[in-house]
């Protein structure tokens, strides 16, 4: 007779794949993640954004079970990844952003290593086709460009296809096609229900490959959400030249928008900003307004625009700390 878990168990059907609450980690004094939480499901990605030193990397080592977390909790399905890293092995591997294959095997000797250790692997042919290698396979690892490398250590980490996966900087160094490969496999992986969590300072590897989001700064989650939750959570931008006969407190108010001046190559523009929940409705009001209050008093508004914030404005945003509130989840 079996009994089905109360919490979401070793077989990881229920629940999430990767659960962070309140995660707290110092070195020494200084605090690198101060309570951070998060969850990730599987056939979900997950990716962890953020400034350098943001607390990224700590939070995967952590996850892959290499540190205890000094205070909160983090679940790797459903176990505790630095007490229970033998009931993991196999179903969680990772890329990491140091590799630790042997330089004098080939790319065919090292995966075949790999797959003797593992349940289940894939083929060797099967991996190294997924991460186009397999004109490589003669080669010693030591032989191989950086890029190439980074490929090799991404197919011995899918090679067992694990139900976890983490993925720290996966595409440092390659170029635009390995790139576009390398998001080829990951986005396969997902596919086949993994639960991944990938780091990167690319944002558009974030925006193709990512369910949900967050952007850390100074060891916090300053924004998380889906692109689209994170994009209207910022919200859109009404801007022009402010006419030399405007005043700044002359500016109208609109609807559901905060006005600032910003000087750009000596020339001050006036910047709303229209944010929180259906922004694009709330724009539209604030440029209706805004149009009327120019027409009634013959204002020309030069170099009028209206956007949208891209991920790259957000990000900066963050990293200038001008972010708005986190959007909830
Ligand atoms: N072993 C260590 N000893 C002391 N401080 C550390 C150690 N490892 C990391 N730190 C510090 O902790 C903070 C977070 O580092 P972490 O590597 O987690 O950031 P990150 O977001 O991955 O950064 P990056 O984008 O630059 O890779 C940084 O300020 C870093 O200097």
């Amino acid at each position: 007779m079996s009994t089905a878990p109360s919490a979401p168990g070793p077989a990881g059907v229920r629940g999430p794949a990767i659960s962070v609450r309140d995660l707290r980690q110092s070195y020494g004094d200084f605090e690198a993640v101060r309570g951070i939480s998060f969850d990730v499901a599987p056939g979900e990605l997950f990716a962890l954004l953020g400034t350098n030193g943001a607390g990224k990397t700590t939070t995967i080592e952590t996850l892959e079970g290499f540190r205890r977390p000094a205070a909160g909790t983090v679940r790797v399905l459903g176990r505790e990844p630095h007490r229970e890293a033998v009931a993991l092995r196999g179903r969680v591997n990772g890329v990491l952003q140091h590799s630790g294959v042997f330089g004098e095997l080939t790319v065919a000797e090292t995966v075949d290593l790999a797959r003797d250790l593992a349940t289940d692997p894939r083929d060797r042919a099967e991996v190294l086709d997924m991460v186009d290698l397999a004109d490589r396979a003669g080669v010693a690892v030591r032989a191989l460009s950086g890029g190439q490398r980074r490929r090799l250590d991404l197919a011995l980490a899918v090679l067992s296809r694990p139900r976890v996966l983490f993925l720290d900087e996966p595409t440092t160094g390659m170029d635009p096609e390995a790139r576009r490969g390398t998001w080829k496999v990951v986005s396969r992986l997902v596919a086949e229900g993994a639960a991944v969590l990938l780091t990167t300072h690319y944002l558009e590897e974030a925006e193709r490959l990512a369910d949900r989001l967050a952007i850390m700064h100074h060891g916090r989650i300053r924004v998380t959400g889906t692109l689209d939750e994170v994009l209207d959570g910022w919200g859109d931008r009404i801007r022009f030249r402010l006419p030399a006969d405007v005043r700044t407190e002359d500016l109208p108010e609109l609807p559901g928008a905060t006005v600032t001046v910003e000087v750009r190559d000596a020339v001050p523009w006036a910047v709303y900003t229209v944010g929180g929940v259906s922004a694009a409705d709330r724009a539209h009001r604030a440029m209706a307004a805004l149009l009327s209050w120019a027409d009634g008093r013959a204002v020309s508004l030069d170099r009028l625009e209206l956007r949208g914030a891209s991920l790259e404005e957000v990000f900066l945003g963050v990293a200038d700390e001008t972010a708005p509130e986190p959007v909830p989840a």
